[in-house]
């Protein structure tokens, strides 16, 4: 495998970047106009280090297209910038419908963000009666909530990718034409106003991705050539797959190449001088207990409000109890949301660095939005310790990670709740629902399935959870079909899904959006690997909404579950640097704010 520790410095890079970037167009055109269809350039190149997070807060000065994606288990760092092209997947069915009257418009980039819809399934309301009793899983659950919205965009990459010339080198993780975005927890609920911009899959082909890992420095340079569009032609180009996929291509991404390629090289190299000798995955790691930046966070005053507020929470984790006894469901997530405006606009950079000082065992990651919606371009972002699914050469890693417990003050204290939570029955269960399902979804695609036979302690700065790791070997597979496989698994949505599902649309009131979801990245083989999108929340200026869920089942108390969530808000929060009272914030003019 290529190794590029110390590649080129990247001030000698820009004018050779910019001829091949030419060069390759050139071909790309010729190769589109040939085909007729759509052409993907990708070259990489090895680059000296430089730290990841200082080149995603330059970033924002450039473009506000930009993404970051800093991975747990190796120091492996991916940071997007600009679109050469983005994949969007619209919202199908009442969803849809929803978001044209919802203020959806043109927006800045002339582009209508509409585009043709893909239907998404939706099952009928919740009937507690019907259907067989649950606890006998027969691995036979309808298609999950985004079957339709990944098997789309699986397949308009797939189409895309075989018109590509790509130049990598072979075996480097996360290099070449990479796509990084995410996907909504549930496509057929209307996103409410603060989603505007998260659509049901919205995937973004970077100008240029940085990749640091155990391999060195990469850049990766993407172009995307439509047939019949001269470069440098004003407002959006666009492109429909017939699965109803819209490919976007904004004039940066296929203007005159070397224009993109200066433009991003200069960002790299300043934030290389700014943040000399930085680690890979995501800039230094400070103290834990410090913010990240070196300070600890001033918490700002907020007003903040909480949707469903306690009193609502407490009818529906009492109706969702009801339904459990009644055997319609064995479990399911709730969650809940807190809308917190501050006085001055929060900053994603400095957010992501406190997540990642406090939080290095989790994926952090942001995803910029389509630059619609109130208050600019949202981010959403996050730290989350739920892998969704990773994808590296046929070998597929997932885990099941449910139940949860506070960390102790002291270490006595620390191993008495491990120990609780480890031989507790009701957390047991809860953790046992989300291997059972793991195990269903995966065994009829996957060889040689490796369960873990016990849950372990995944133990954060916060709070402590259940984990069982789960591996095996898939063949012919793409990654986003992996993700409508999986998604929701019961650690978000419950079990059985689709009831779960349809509970969670009658009671939570509101969209999750994004949250829940997944977010992550994939490339041109289908490898890559998504988080499952919690202990996360949208920046929109200065204002934020956080969200957090817990499982339900049988034995579960609402005020306790009201707790747990206040224990999974307190990650975000911390790093917003707002201290509301997460534990009792009751929800006061709720209505007003519209939450
Ligand atoms: C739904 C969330 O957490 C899930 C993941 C780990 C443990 C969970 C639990 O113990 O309830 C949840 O299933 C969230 O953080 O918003």
């Amino acid at each position: 495998m290529p190794v590029a520790r110390g590649g080129a410095p990247l001030s000698t890079l820009i004018e050779p970047i910019a001829r091949d970037l030419e060069r390759l167009d050139a071909r790309a055109h010729d190769q589109a106009h040939r085909a007729g269809r759509p052409a993907v350039v990708s070259f990489t190149v090895a680059a000296e280090p430089v730290d990841p997070l200082a080149v995603f807060d330059g970033a924002a000065i450039v473009a506000g297209e930009r993404a970051l994606w800093l991975a747990p288990d190796e120091p492996m760092a991916l940071v997007a910038l600009g679109a050469a092209a983005v994949l969007t997947v619209e919202e199908g069915g009442e969803r849809g419908q929803a978001g044209e009257g919802s203020g959806r418009g043109r927006g800045p980039e002339g582009h209508s963000g509409g585009g043709p819809r893909v239907p998404v399934s939706r099952s009928d309301p919740l009937r507690p009666s019907a259907g067989p009793p649950v606890g006998h899983g027969r691995g036979d659950e309808p298609a999950g909530p985004l079957a339709a919205v990944a098997g789309a965009l699986e397949s308009a990459w797939r189409s895309l990718c075989a018109g590509s010339l790509v130049d990598a080198p072979h075996g480097v993780w996360g290099t070449g034409p990479v796509l990084v975005g995410g996907f909504a927890f549930d496509p057929a609920v209307p996103p409410d106003a603060a989603w505007v911009g998260f659509p049901a899959a919205r995937f973004v082909l970077p100008e240029l991705l940085l990749t640091r890992g155990p391999q060195g420095t990469w850049l990766t340079f993407n172009r995307v050539v439509l047939p019949g569009t001269p470069g440098g032609r004003q407002g959006d180009a666009g492109w429909t797959f017939p699965e109803g996929v819209r490919l976007t291509v904004p004039p940066a991404g296929r203007g005159p190449a070397g224009e993109g390629g200066r433009r991003w090289l200069s960002l790299l190299a300043l934030a290389a001088r700014s943040a000399p000798g930085a680690t890979a995955g995501g800039g230094p790691r400070r103290r834990a207990g410090s913010g990240g930046d070196g300070r600890r966070p001033a918490a700002v005053p907020v007003a903040a409000v909480a949707r469903p507020d306690r009193r609502r929470w407490t009818e529906a984790v009492t109706a969702a109890l009801e339904a459990i006894a009644a055997g319609a469901l064995a479990k399911v997530v709730l969650a809940r949301r807190l809308h917190v405006r501050a006085g001055t606009a929060f900053d994603p950079g400095t957010v992501l660095r406190r997540l990642r000082a406090e939080y290095p065992e989790c994926f952090v990651f942001a995803v910029a939005g389509d630059g619609r919606g109130p208050g600019g371009r949202g981010v959403f972002l996050g730290a989350s310790p739920e892998r969704l699914v990773r994808l590296r050469e046929a070998r597929l890693e997932t885990a099941a990670l449910a139940g949860s417990t506070a960390r102790g003050a002291s270490a006595a204290e620390d191993e008495a709740l491990a120990r609780a939570l480890l031989q507790s029955p009701k957390e047991r269960q809860e953790h046992a629902l989300v291997v059972r399902m793991l195990r269903e979804t995966l065994a009829p695609v996957c060889r040689g399935l490796e369960i873990a036979p016990e849950p372990r302690l995944l133990r954060l700065r916060n709070v402590q959870h259940l984990h069982t790791p789960i591996h095996g070997v898939v063949d012919g597979v793409m990654l986003p079909q992996l993700v409508a496989r999986l998604h929701p698994t019961p650690a978000l949505g419950g079990w059985p899904r689709e009831r779960a599902l349809a509970f969670i649309r009658r009671w939570e009131g509101g969209s999750r959006g994004w949250y829940g979801g997944a977010v992550g990245w994939f490339d041109h083989r289908g490898d890559g690997e998504m988080a499952v999108a919690i202990r996360s929340g949208l920046l929109r200026g200065a204002e934020a909404w956080l969200f957090a869920g817990c499982g339900v089942v049988a034995g579960s108390d609402p005020e306790r579950e009201w707790r747990e969530t206040a224990l999974k808000l307190q990650p975000l929060a911390a790093a917003l640097g707002v201290e509301p009272d997460l534990g009792a914030e009751a929800g006061a003019g709720e209505a007003a704010h519209g939450g």
